[in-house]
């Protein structure tokens, strides 16, 4: 039996900086690593199945990212069959990388479950495959991350002590589609020498997420929800991924505060 608990992240900062000849964009961000969990459970089994609860996840079992991440190692290293139960908490659509964390799980129990000893960079190879964001989720520490989103290097940034309110706005955003409409740019400063030599207080009006004018063109209510985050308190508020969820970075625990959409807490406790 092998169980796991994906955790979704946060961009802070998301630059577009290049359309690219495959199709993809190069960028650079924060990806940050965020104790808001999915659970996932393998186990041998005689038949592939994958059993999902939870929250509805859309399209076929065949195009679940866990599937797919079952798949890949199966042509690659001849693995058996196995019964996949996916708990499903992290909201889809909202820029918190759920499903591909999801993925890059599957592919690290399979890699212990069957004793396979592949290294993190084959790992990480094989999540790249999977999808842009997924091989940061095979580490899942905080990360500058540039190409697609699948060179990660490490960054020495702690929000220790913060709390995260997280507010998703129920709203699905096709993450190719937001791609389209940005018109790239080059970042414009060294993000990563920022984070580390400012707090959270001063990001701002300098940390951007630069999805955030075509979203808001779409939704303008959505600006509020900004406004609503930095009303109540806190220290840097931006969207993530490519949306709609829209986080706040707290000093202290939020009481008594009245959101218009599903919203959850976290007290950030190690790294
Ligand atoms: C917006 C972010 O959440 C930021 O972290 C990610 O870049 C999204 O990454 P992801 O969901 O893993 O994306 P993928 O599943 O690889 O790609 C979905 C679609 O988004 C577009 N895409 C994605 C990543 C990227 N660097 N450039 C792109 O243009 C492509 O049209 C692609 O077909
Ligand atoms: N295991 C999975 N969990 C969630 N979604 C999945 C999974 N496998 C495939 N999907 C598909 O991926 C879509 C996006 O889900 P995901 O949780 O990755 O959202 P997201 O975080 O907004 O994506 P992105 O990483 O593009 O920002 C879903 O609508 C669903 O159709």
């Amino acid at each position: 039996m092998a169980i796991a608990f994906p955790k979704a992240k946060i961009n802070i900062g998301l630059y577009i900086t290049e359309k690219r000849t495959d199709g993809y964009h190069n960028l650079c961000s924060c990806f940050y690593p965020i104790p808001f969990y999915d659970v996932l459970e393998i186990l041998p089994a005689p038949n592939y199945s994958l059993h999902i609860s939870g929250l509805n996840v859309p399209g076929a079992p065949e195009d679940n990212l866990c599937t797919k991440a079952f798949r890949l190692m199966q042509q690659k290293h001849g693995i058996d069959e196995v019964a996949i139960y996916l708990h499903k908490h992290i909201p889809m659509g909202a820029g918190l990388g759920g499903g591909s964390s999801d993925a890059a799980a599957t592919l690290k129990l399979l890699n212990e479950l069957f004793d396979l000893k592949l290294p993190t960079a084959i790992l990480k190879e094989y999540a790249a495959a999977l999808g842009s964001d997924c091989a940061f989720f095979i580490e899942e520490q905080a990360a500058i991350c540039t190409g697609r989103g699948e060179i990660c290097h490490p960054l020495p940034l702690s929000l220790y002590g913060y709390h995260l309110v997280v507010v998703y706005p129920e709203l699905h955003i096709s993450t190719a589609n937001a791609y389209r409409h940005i018109q790239p740019a080059p970042v414009g400063y060294d993000l990563e020498r920022f984070l580390c030599t400012h707090e959270p207080e001063a990001w701002g009006t300098v940390v951007v997420n630069r999805f955030e004018d075509y979203v808001l063109e779409l939704y303008p209510d959505l600006a509020l929800l900004k406004k609503q985050l930095y009303e109540a308190g806190a220290c840097y508020a931006s969207m993530s991924g490519s949306g709609s969820a829209f986080y706040g970075i707290f000093k202290k625990p939020l009481t008594d505060y009245q959101w218009s959409y599903p919203t959850w807490q976290f007290a950030i406790q190690n790294d």
